[in-house]
């Protein structure tokens, strides 16, 4: 396994992320907006037939040039990493609620996002695989802004009380580094307060601790 180098083909531009960026981010929001009509819908059922024909349709055309099976990490000629199929964060992915993190050295990490019925588990609550995934990445995103980046090797979810669904806030903080383990810290937050509390064990793994200053320097806010 190499984490780089399986990701990437040529390293792209900036002007051609800002391109697809452009062509495919309106086109997230749309597919998102459609995954909520088709959860929500109660249209009759010609107009659900129709719909669903058109979506095949676009699909179909959506098919007719493809990349493999995941998008993966790209890198571009700037050194920075884009994880646009990221399922918390990606700009190509419409399951990502998306989270768009803010990183600053005062305080935590944190994003905040609507979540909907897309994410239900409990009737009217966020599914805890939900917020365990949100956290998974509020914890990774902090960790790699430190600059100690890692693959998730351990995280423990305390869930204190249901999160309902609507507004949630995600912060997340770098507690310590021991050597290629970084302890962080986090919670998911609603407007009744602390829903739940993380800590999770990063691991820089051994095929590319020889990158570390490197993958370190490729951190870009919002890129995952
Ligand atoms: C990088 C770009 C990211 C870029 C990604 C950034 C986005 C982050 C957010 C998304 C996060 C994910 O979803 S990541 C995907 C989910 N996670 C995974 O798929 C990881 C699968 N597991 C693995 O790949 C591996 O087991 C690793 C990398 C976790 C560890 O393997 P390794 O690299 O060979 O580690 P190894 O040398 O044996 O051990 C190093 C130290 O860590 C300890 N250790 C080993 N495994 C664990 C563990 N699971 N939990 C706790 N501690 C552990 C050892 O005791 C040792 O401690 P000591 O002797 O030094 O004290």
């Amino acid at each position: 396994m190499s984490l780089i180098g399986d990701f990437g083909v040529d390293p792209m531009t900036p002007e051609q992320f800002d391109a697809e960026a452009a062509l495919f981010g309106p086109l997230t929001d749309s597919v998102r907006t459609l995954m909520e009509a088709t959860l929500m819908s109660e249209a009759e059922a010609d107009d659900v037939a129709r719909a669903r024909a058109l979506v095949d349709e676009a699909a179909a055309l959506l098919n007719t040039r493809r990349g493999g099976i995941a998008l993966g990490t790209r890198w571009g000629t700037d050194g920075i990493r884009r994880s646009w199929g990221n399922a918390v964060m990606g700009l190509r992915n419409p399951v990502a609620p998306p989270l768009e993190f803010t990183h600053d050295d005062d305080g935590p990490s944190w994003a905040e996002a609507e979540l909907g019925g897309l994410y239900e588990g409990p009737p009217g609550l966020v599914h805890g695989g939900v917020v365990a995934l949100l956290l998974d990445q509020a914890l990774g995103s902090a960790a790699f802004y430190a600059g100690s980046p890692g693959m998730t090797g351990t995280l423990t979810v305390r869930y204190r009380q249901g999160t309902k669904l609507g507004p949630v806030r995600v912060e997340a903080a770098l507690d310590r580094v021991e050597g290629v383990k970084s302890f962080v810290v986090g919670t998911v937050i609603t407007p009744d307060g602390v829903c739940a509390e993380a800590e999770g064990i990063f691991i820089l793994p051994r095929e590319v601790r020889h990158l570390a200053g490197e993958l370190a320097q490729s951190f870009h806010p919002g890129e995952g």
